[in-house]
């Protein structure tokens, strides 16, 4: 059985077709990246599937319960992490907690609050406002609070976006604890591609892959090879475009190709040929950026 899955999954605003056509089938325990540019639908296809919003068509289930059928039955077992947060800021994040798990009726509402600020590392903040914490740990607490009800699915809409380095990755940190499936958009490809079992990429409201950040990575077939060079009186680009792909920006001579190690000897007796004095040379595989660049508009 699946932790999510969605077939044809689609929401129009007006004439707006914000998400076309989502096929999703997310196993229990798995960490999937979405991603995807601005306006992709992913928003609005984690709002549908968080039960917050209507589709207008397909279907989905989402642990183990259809999302139309059933809302309130997959709300009782999902965390929604909305982009913006949902704490008020007068009010502290142990206030915060114990409030979210009373509205879900648990009966050990204030012990879930002190456990989640310790594994939040919130607890030397637990009295203050809101508003006083560092943004780093304000969305921590916006984690933590989804996850009050102990969710078996957790939905997180770009928890990391406009974090420091550090504070995204102590959030990462936690998020990779969890006992839980989770579901999350970034925006950060390095992020999705380290922390992912799978990503799912979106555009134009369709997923238009999905795979191991690995097997993506390997689809792409291109290596870039980045060689630096000290000076260049002569057309250095002439002297390998038959290789691969050539550019030079100032002093910097890239070449796309398809595998690089092979190729290095040869390009660099080229350049040698053509008289080119080379200083440095970096060989580097295919990112999730040329994943999402080749497959994205
Ligand atoms: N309530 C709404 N009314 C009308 N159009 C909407 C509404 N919500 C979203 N849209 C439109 O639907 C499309 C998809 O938006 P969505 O927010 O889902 O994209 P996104 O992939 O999450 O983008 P971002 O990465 O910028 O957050 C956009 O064209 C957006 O303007």
């Amino acid at each position: 059985m699946y932790a999510i899955e969605a077939e044809g999954l689609a929401r129009v605003f007006g004439q707006v077709e914000a998400v076309r056509s989502v096929d999703l089938a997310v196993r229990p325990g798995e960490v999937v990246g979405f991603l995807g540019p601005n306006g992709a639908g992913k928003t609005t296809t984690l709002r549908m599937l968080a039960t917050v919003l209507a589709p207008t068509g397909g279907r989905a289930r989402v642990a183990g319960h259809d999302l139309r059928a059933e809302p309130d039955r997959v709300r009782r077992r999902i965390g929604y992490v909305a982009q913006s947060g949902g704490t008020r800021p007068l009010s502290t994040p142990r206030e915060e907690l114990v409030l979210q798990g009373l509205l879900h009726r648990l009966p050990d509402a204030a012990r879930r609050a002190d456990v989640l600020l310790d594994d939040f590392g919130l607890g030397d903040a637990r009295d203050r406002p809101v508003a006083t914490l560092s943004g780093g740990r304000r969305r921590r607490l916006d984690v933590a609070l989804g996850l009050v009800h102990r969710p078996e699915v957790l939905f997180l809409d770009e928890p990391s976006t406009g974090l420091d380095p550090g504070s995204r990755a102590a959030l990462w940190d936690h998020v990779r604890a969890l006992d839980a499936t989770v579901f999350v958009s970034t925006h950060y490809l390095d992020e999705a591609d380290a922390l992912c079992s799978r990503v799912s990429i979106m555009d134009q409201g369709r997923i238009v892959a999905e795979d191991s950040p690995g097997a993506l990575k390997a689809a792409v077939g291109h290596d870039t090879v980045v060689i630096g060079l000290a000076g260049h009186d002569v057309d250095v680009v002439d002297a390998v475009t038959d290789l691969g792909e050539a550019s030079l920006d100032g002093d910097t001579l890239t070449v796309t190709c398809r595998d690089g190690a092979r190729l290095l000897p040869d390009l660099v007796r080229r350049l040698g040929d053509a008289g080119a004095e080379i200083r440095s040379v970096v060989v580097r595989g295919a990112t999730l950026d040329d994943v999402f660049e080749a497959l994205t508009c």
